[in-house]
């Protein structure tokens, strides 16, 4: 990959390259866009393939964290780090606190949190180098754990889902089947299972599973039947790129609403949801409940205000339905609208010239 090709193409502002050779720390963080405000995005700890790979998930993350903080009406840029290693094994307090003292070294352009493969207790590390972290569990004024809060969100806007789908938001009865029964996905159960909606689950880790069927009466699939199951709602709360050319002649729902990251393959795949009259709720906004629940803390966390903040992705959701029908766009191309529109009006209204100390007439 060009590197400065690729970042003068999405617009990226920075990518910075860390190493910590007695923790073995080696990580990359991206800030894409500051325009909104300093960039948060959580870190991500992944078995990489290639250092190219680690580079080129940190530059993408960001950016998507750009359009999920943006349409969230955070007034935060989009950033992210990766961390090359084994989560589960390549750990140490070291290569957090390591982290972290990079993290201070950026001055609050980018401030960070839980993502795949880190928890509460390493945003706890990091905190003992630098106040730019969020999700610590430790003192006053914490969050801790993002996932309980994201699954609210994702319960949300699936409601907003159903209400465009099936005219009415009411999820009792409706049939919904889960890929990924994980930190979020399980908490989504609940909240599903307590309103009298009747669930298909299936996961790689058969535990898991056993779990949901357990808690809720959920019904077990094989991972590769999910797609195809007679269901109201696909929720897609595991992997990435699972809207795709193979899946979606598969699908016998009429919406698609879940937590993962990136689900879309391809725009075009988008596209072909939107000519099959298959609701989608666009990924980065249904699932911005954890964001919104961590940036709390950087105003003083207050939990009733948070939630109240996260149950607004319902109202979010139904907007971008609109925009999709005022336009005549797909609800993924009209949720990068709204994002963008507001970045563009933000940066535009702090582009007027304000003294600092480095200016001219500092003196
Ligand atoms: N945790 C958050 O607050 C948050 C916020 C925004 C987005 N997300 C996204 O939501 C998704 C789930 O996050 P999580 O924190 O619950 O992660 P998790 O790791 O706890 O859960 C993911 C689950 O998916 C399962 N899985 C993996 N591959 C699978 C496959 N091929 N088929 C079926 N199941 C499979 C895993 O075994 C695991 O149980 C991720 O894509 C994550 O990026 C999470
Ligand atoms: C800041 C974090 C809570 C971000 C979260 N991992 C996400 O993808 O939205």
């Amino acid at each position: 990959m060009e590197l400065f090709t690729y970042m003068e193409d999405h617009d990226y502002e920075q990518l910075v390259l860390c190493y910590d050779k007695t923790s073995g720390l080696k990580a990359v963080i991206a800030i894409h866009d500051t325009t909104l405000g300093p960039a948060l995005g959580g870190a991500r700890m992944w078995t990489y393939a290639s250092e190219e790979d680690a580079i080129e998930d940190a530059l993408r993350l960001a950016k998507g964290m750009t359009y999920k903080n943006a349409a969230a009406g955070l007034n935060l840029g989009g950033g992210k780090t990766v961390i090359i290693g084994d989560p589960k094994t390549d750990k140490n307090d070291e290569l957090f606190r390591a982290l972290g003292r990079y993290i201070e070294g950026l001055n609050g352009r980018y401030i960070t949190a839980e993502d795949v493969g880190t928890t509460e207790y390493d945003m706890d590390l990091i905190h003992l180098e630098t106040n730019f972290v969020t999700g610590i569990s430790s003192g006053e004024g914490t969050s801790g754990n993002p996932s309980p809060v994201t699954a609210l969100g994702i319960y949300k806007g699936m409601k907003a889902a159903a209400k465009e789908a099936f005219g009415d938001d009411s999820l009792k009865d409706k049939t919904i089947a889960v890929q990924g029964v994980g930190n979020v996905a399980y908490t989504l159960c609940e909240y599903l299972h307590e309103e009298g909606a009747k669930l298909i689950v299936t996961d790689i880790n058969k535990a898991a599973v056993q779990r949901a069927v357990e808690a809720f009466g959920a019904t077990a699939v094989e991972t590769d039947e999910i797609y195809s199951q007679e269901a109201d709602i696909f929720a897609p709360c595991a992997l990435g790129a699972v809207i795709n050319d193979e899946t979606i002649p598969q699908l016998k729902v009429k919406v698609v609403a879940g937590s993962a990251n990136n689900q879309l393959k391809e725009p075009e795949h988008g596209n072909r949801l939107h000519e099959m009259g298959i609701v989608y709720a666009p990924d980065y906004v249904i699932n911005s409940g954890g964001v919104i629940n961590v940036a709390d803390e950087l105003i003083g966390y207050n939990e009733a205000r948070a939630l109240k903040r996260v149950e607004g992705i319902y109202d979010t959701i139904l907007k971008i339905f609109a925009i999709s029908k005022r336009d005549g766009i797909p609800s993924y191309q009209a949720a990068d609208r709204l994002a963008e529109e507001r970045i563009a009006r933000v940066g535009a209204t702090r582009s007027t010239f304000l003294r600092n100390e480095k200016s001219i007439i500092s003196k």
